[in-house]
């Protein structure tokens, strides 16, 4: 009987972080990840860009999409003011149940709705699903090539309102080359690259962050 790499993640986090400390979490990830296993989390060193976004933006409703273990679920849902939510969707049911128990050894429940299903498939859901007009912050971190579509897809659900901010994952590696495109061309976004690394390596990555002008 054989575990996955997310099983293996999970007792790491288990075995070496503290029940209800986040950032005992997201370091003993960060150290599973850099000493024994590769696992495409946003890492460290992106994660700092992206608190230093999600500490300016101060959300009340955050989009995640693409959760895999939790890892960015943590970061972003431990710098949230009380009655602030992350929603996350994973379609993998096993990546899924591997980050439903990071983000309770994290105790972050009560901040976190985690959603097993396609981004496509629930983006036009959200308002009726969870009563929210918009969202003030959305982590795109999923199949890069539905990067773009999802992005429309908000557009015309009404989800974002002037000034609610994308964050995107991996615009270099792998990339997203088509999303890049749009949101820098267009005229209904002020975008802004975050030269990085890809988590745990020294290969180039970034993020982007757009701002939607409305
Ligand atoms: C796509 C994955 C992240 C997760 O997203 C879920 N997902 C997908 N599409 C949907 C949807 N439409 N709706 C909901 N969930 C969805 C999936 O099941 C994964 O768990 N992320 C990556 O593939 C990824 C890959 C790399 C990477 C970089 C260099 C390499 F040599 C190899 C890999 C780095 C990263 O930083 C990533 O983020
Ligand atoms: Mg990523």
């Amino acid at each position: 009987t054989h575990s996955t790499r997310p099983q293996r993640l999970l007792s790491a986090v288990q075995k070496n972080a503290t029940r209800g400390d986040p950032s005992s979490v997201v370091k003993a990830i960060d150290q599973f990840c850099r000493q024994k296993e590769w696992a495409m989390n946003v890492g460290d060193e992106k994660g700092c860009i992206l608190d230093l976004v999600v500490s300016e933006v101060n959300p009340t409703f955050v989009l995640e999409l693409g959760t895999y273990c939790g890892y960015s679920t943590v970061r972003i849902a431990r710098l949230l003011p009380p009655h602030a939510k992350v929603i996350t969707l994973e379609f993998n049911p096993d990546f899924a149940a591997i980050a439903h128990q990071v983000i309770a050894w994290a105790g972050l429940e009560d901040k976190v709705h985690l959603i097993v299903g396609a981004s496509g498939d629930w983006i036009p859901k959200m308002k009726e699903q969870f009563g929210l007009n918009s969202f003030d912050l959305v982590f795109l971190d999923h199949w890069k090539d539905r990067y773009l579509p999802d992005t429309k897809l908000m557009e015309e659900c009404g989800l974002l309102r002037q000034g609610s901010i994308l964050l995107a994952d991996n615009v270099i590696c792998p990339g997203a080359p088509d999303y890049l495109d749009y949101v820098r061309r267009s005229s209904q976004y002020e975008s802004q690259y975050f030269k990085s690394h890809l988590e745990y390596t020294k290969v180039e990555d970034g993020l982007e962050k757009s701002i939607f002008l409305g």
